[in-house]
């Protein structure tokens, strides 16, 4: 039986359930259970806490676990990426009141609170950098107004946090960060082909969409360029002469532009529909 650890609590617990559920596997019902049994996948899910799983993983007691990518490089734990779930993106990055510093270079001898002390202590010391880190477990943004530190290192999704406190972002995001799948190598993927191929799935559903329509067969070619598919597109004949019916997955961000172009060209009954889960 696959052993994988989940979030129990936070930002990627929901995402991670739902993904799992799309993926067709049985979740909690309960927020509270720690523990969900999937038999008839031969799967056990461990919900625990985001910031633990990689330890599980790395150590081989569980097979396989959901966490943030800033939460793997902050564990230390040497464990392997194996797919990126693209949900729960963020970056991770320095920030301190306006006007006070305003390149890294400036961090030498200043107090860094954050909740990522694995991530700023490889970062520090990867460029020589000598600071001292507060380690604090959230609520990050209030200690520099509080008088514990000078800046911080913390999560940032839309910058909301960050503006509220009067903090501005100073260079470069130390990482970028999604929810990834995880195992304790690169060989973990072998028993969990089937885990992976479904989660791609489901990750290709959530950016594709199905496009339909009815376009005139001497301006085949010219639609078939904006709706290439990813194979080939399907064409069939319509009962009216001269027409055809052609059938594509396009890229959901591009589906409103390409809709467009089409129905400019002179396509019509133009209909797009969600792909529930696929296998390509
Ligand atoms: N807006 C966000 N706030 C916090 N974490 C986020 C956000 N967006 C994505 N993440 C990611 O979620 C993970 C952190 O989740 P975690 O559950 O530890 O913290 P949390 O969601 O802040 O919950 P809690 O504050 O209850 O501990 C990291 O990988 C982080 O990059
Ligand atoms: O850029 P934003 O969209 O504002 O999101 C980022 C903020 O959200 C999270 O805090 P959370 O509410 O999880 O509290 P915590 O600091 O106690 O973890 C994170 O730690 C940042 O503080
Ligand atoms: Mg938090």
């Amino acid at each position: 039986m696959l052993r994988i650890a989940i979030p129990n609590k936070g930002t990627l617990s929901a995402p991670a359930s739902q993904m799992l559920r799309d993926a067709g596997y049985r979740q909690r019902t309960d927020p509270k259970d720690l523990i969900c049994r999937d038999e008839s996948n031969n799967v056990e899910f461990f919900y625990l806490r985001p910031k633990d799983i990689a330890t599980y993983v790395g150590s081989g007691d569980l097979d396989l676990g959901i966490t943030g990518r800033d939460l793997l490089v902050d564990s230390g734990v040497p464990a392997a990426e194996l797919l990126d779930l693209n949900f729960g993106r963020a970056t991770f990055r320095w920030a301190a009141p306006a006007g006070t510093l305003t390149s890294v270079d400036e961090f030498g001898g200043r107090r860094i609170a954050t909740a990522y002390p694995g991530v700023v202590g490889r970062y520090l010391a990867e460029h020589e950098l000598t600071a001292d880190v507060v380690r604090l477990d959230g609520a990050v943004e209030n200690a520099v107004r509080l008088g514990v530190a000078d800046l911080i290192a913390d999560v940032v999704e839309t910058g909301a946090t960050l503006r509220q406190a009067g903090l501005v972002t100073i260079g470069d995001p130390i990482m970028q960060s999604s929810a990834i799948l995880i195992g304790r190598d690169a060989e973990a993927a072998g028993p969990a082909a089937q885990l992976l191929r479904r989660l791609h799935g489901v990750l290709v559903a959530r950016s594709f969409v199905m496009l339909a329509y009815d376009v005139r067969a001497d301006l085949l070619d010219q639609a078939t360029a904006l709706t290439p598919g990813i194979e080939s597109p399907t064409v069939s004949p319509l009962h009216r002469e001269g027409w055809v019916a052609v059938q594509a997955m396009v890229q959901r961000s591009d589906v409103h532009r390409i809709m467009d172009e089409l129905y400019d060209l002179g396509a019509r009954a133009i209909l797009v529909t969600a792909i529930a889960n696929c296998r390509l």
